[in-house]
């Protein structure tokens, strides 16, 4: 980081968020306090290594802030206006993520003890200063939602993972118990998808997973859960249905894919699937297993009769 000059302009001060509406009077006492320096693009300003005394006010340039490694996707973006560095002051640990330089970048330094100082007479300081901390504590909820999110969802069909159905079932096997009300699960498998992978390429088989999970997806409720159970098969849960209206629901999917003779990829037309459908409803005391186990049972009937058919 290099010292640069700095023609100490109050205008531009203001405009920064942490200084929003606070006095010029204190603004002006404090100008002499500010350092300027130049910062090249990927330097890293910040490390949960070092310890930080300053805050940094960004004027011009973009900043970007890691999480746990520097090899970790930045948690955000800093623009001109932004300030960093502000948790370590508050709390007076080391800073609790990296931050870098993404392109050449100017900042103003600012010592710990001098905004302290402004602090002891500025309550608009420390407001900004709280609603900066809001937001940040906002983004890092945000980000948790996201990443928990992410967690229970299949990356190539955008269909929930094994690690949901668990969560999913104990939820919602407890509740349909609770109110008496029945709870199904279907087990799709697509039929000779092995064959599909040889014929055309893993790349096309992708994309018909993606199709049945689209197709599956677009006719359920939004309490039903659509999993990705293994490579290429999928598992239903259906909350509060009767057996008579999954089976016909489980139909009316099994026929929605029968119907799709082709449809296109970004690897052009390719030719549909069909899928083989098992069908459980849930006992007293079923566990997640058992009841997988005789949807699973019901699945390998369906195979056994010649596929693209529904049993159980
Ligand atoms: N393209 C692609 N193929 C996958 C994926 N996951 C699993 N597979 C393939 O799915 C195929 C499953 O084959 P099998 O278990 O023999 O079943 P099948 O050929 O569908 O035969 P039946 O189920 O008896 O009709 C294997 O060739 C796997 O490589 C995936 O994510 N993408």
């Amino acid at each position: 980081m290099k010292a640069s000059h700095w023609p100490a302009d109050l205008q531009q001060i203001r405009r920064l968020r942490l200084f929003h509406n606070v006095a010029v009077g204190s603004l002006n006492r404090l100008l002499k306090e500010f350092r300027a320096c130049e910062l090249e693009a990927g330097e890293v300003l910040l490390t949960p290594f070092n310890r930080n005394h300053h805050l940094y006010l960004l004027l011009q340039g973009q900043l970007k802030v890691y999480l746990g490694s520097l090899d970790n996707q930045p948690v955000s973006t800093l623009a001109a206006g932004d300030c960093v560095g502000e948790i370590s002051f508050i709390d007076n640990q080391q800073p609790s993520a990296y931050v870098v330089a993404t392109e050449p970048s100017s900042v103003l330094r600012l010592h710990r003890e001098s905004l302290l100082k402004l602090s002891e007479h500025s309550p608009q300081l420390m407001q900004n200063l709280l609603e900066l901390l809001c937001t940040r504590v906002r983004q890092g909820n945000q980000q948790i939602l996201d990443s928990e999110q992410n967690a229970n969802i299949d990356t190539l069909t955008g269909a929930f993972n094994r690690r949901w159905l668990e969560h999913v079932y104990q939820r919602e096997s407890t509740r349909c118990a609770f109110n008496g009300r029945p709870l199904a699960m279907l087990m799709l498998d697509v039929d000779h998808f092995k064959a599909y992978n040889d014929q055309h390429g893993h790349l096309a088989g992708d994309y018909a997973l993606c199709l049945v999970a689209n197709t599956l997806r677009n006719q359920l409720r939004p309490k039903d859960s659509l999993v990705r159970y293994g490579g290429e098969e999928f598992v239903i849960l259906l909350p509060e249905i009767g057996e008579e209206e999954v089976r016909r629901i489980g139909e009316r999917l099994r026929h929605s894919l029968e119907r799709i003779g082709s449809f296109y990829s970004p690897a052009g037309a390719l030719p549909g699937v069909t899928v083989s459908i098992g069908l459980a409803q849930m006992r007293p005391k079923d566990s997640l297993q058992s009841l997988i186990a005789r949807a699973d049972q019901a699945l390998y009937q369906a195979k056994q009769l010649g596929r693209n058919c529904l049993c159980g």
